[in-house]
């Protein structure tokens, strides 16, 4: 089956509380998709109703076909791994924080890890390259290396889908790029199929092959990068006066903001044009 996800006229969301609603959109195996969208839109509610967190209030959510709430935790946690914007920030290992994302495999009873998770760890630890810092306390971690060590333990649970909610919020531009080609490789190699929450519009149109744009806990927009990010509907949805252009080397999508002083500028400057315009036909 090509279909990893179906969510048809989906609707979840909070008790008495905001929802989102209507939501309908396939993903097939191996695809990066982006959710887009202004502050409140929903995308971390659709998140919690894609990973189970949420329950399904309407429509049905098909999950390699077959309804994600007939699955056991277990089995969800084995096909479903959510790295979250927060890491916790315990003083175990960053071993033994990666080892929890072998969980979902344990056999009961099963106090010790075995061979084959201590193996399957350390690979994740090396691909994400904080192998190096194994015995330090995740305390002790900056803010990027958690994250790498976040995206080990997901990776452990050797997931079919990884949901990545704002993955590059507290990166700088080189952990940015550094963290957007490993997740590019897991999905190019492996045919991890990603979705991944991001703000960033010029970063998810270099990476992303498919994106969802919300507004309102609904979809106003969803579709190739080319597609979903020209300027009529980044205004219209984030009520803010954008350029797009094409990044040179890509093709792809780039998306500019324009500050108020230039655009009162040209505004001004327009206004001129309109008046010599008047006083040349009198
Ligand atoms: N646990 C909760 N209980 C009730 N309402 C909530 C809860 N979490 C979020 N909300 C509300 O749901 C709405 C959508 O929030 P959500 O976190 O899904 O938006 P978002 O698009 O991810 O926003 P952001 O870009 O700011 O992270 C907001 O109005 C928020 O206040």
């Amino acid at each position: 089956m090509k279909e990893l996800l179906t969510l048809n006229n989906f609707a979840c969301g909070y008790r008495d509380g905001f929802q989102i609603s209507g939501i309908s959109f396939s993903l097939s195996k191996g695809s990066f998709t982006g959710i887009i969208g202004p502050n409140g839109s929903g995308k971390t509610t659709l998140f919690r109703g894609i990973s189970g967190d949420l329950p399904v209030s309407a429509g049905s959510f098909l999950f390699k076909g077959k309804e994600l709430s007939s699955l056991t935790l277990r089995e969800k946690a084995r096909e479903i791994a959510v790295v979250s914007q927060f890491t916790e920030r315990t003083h175990i290992s960053v071993e033994e924080y990666v080892l929890m994302g072998r969980m979902p495999y344990r056999k009961p009873f099963q106090f010790f890890d075995k061979a084959e998770d201590i193996e399957i760890a350390h690979h994740y630890m090396q691909l994400t390259g904080i192998y190096r810092l194994r015995d330090k306390s995740m305390a002790e971690l900056s803010g990027g290396e958690q994250q790498m060590a976040s995206i080990a333990s997901a990776l452990c649970q050797v997931p079919s889908l990884l949901l990545l909610d704002e993955p590059t919020s507290h990166l700088d531009i080189t952990h940015q790029v550094k963290f957007m080609n490993l997740i590019q490789k897991l999905n190019d190699e492996l045919k991890l199929s990603v979705i991944m929450i991001v703000h960033d519009l010029t970063l998810a149109a270099e990476y992303c092959d498919y994106l969802v744009m919300m507004k309102n806990g609904r979809i106003e927009w969803q579709g190739d990068p080319e597609s979903v990010l020209t300027y009529e509907q980044i205004e219209r949805v984030y009520d803010t006066v954008v350029v797009v252009g094409k990044n040179p080397v890509s093709g792809k999508p780039a998306i500019f903001p324009v500050s108020e002083r230039i655009l009162n500028g040209l505004k001004k400057l327009t206004d001129q044009i309109g008046n010599q315009d008047k006083k040349t036909s009198l």
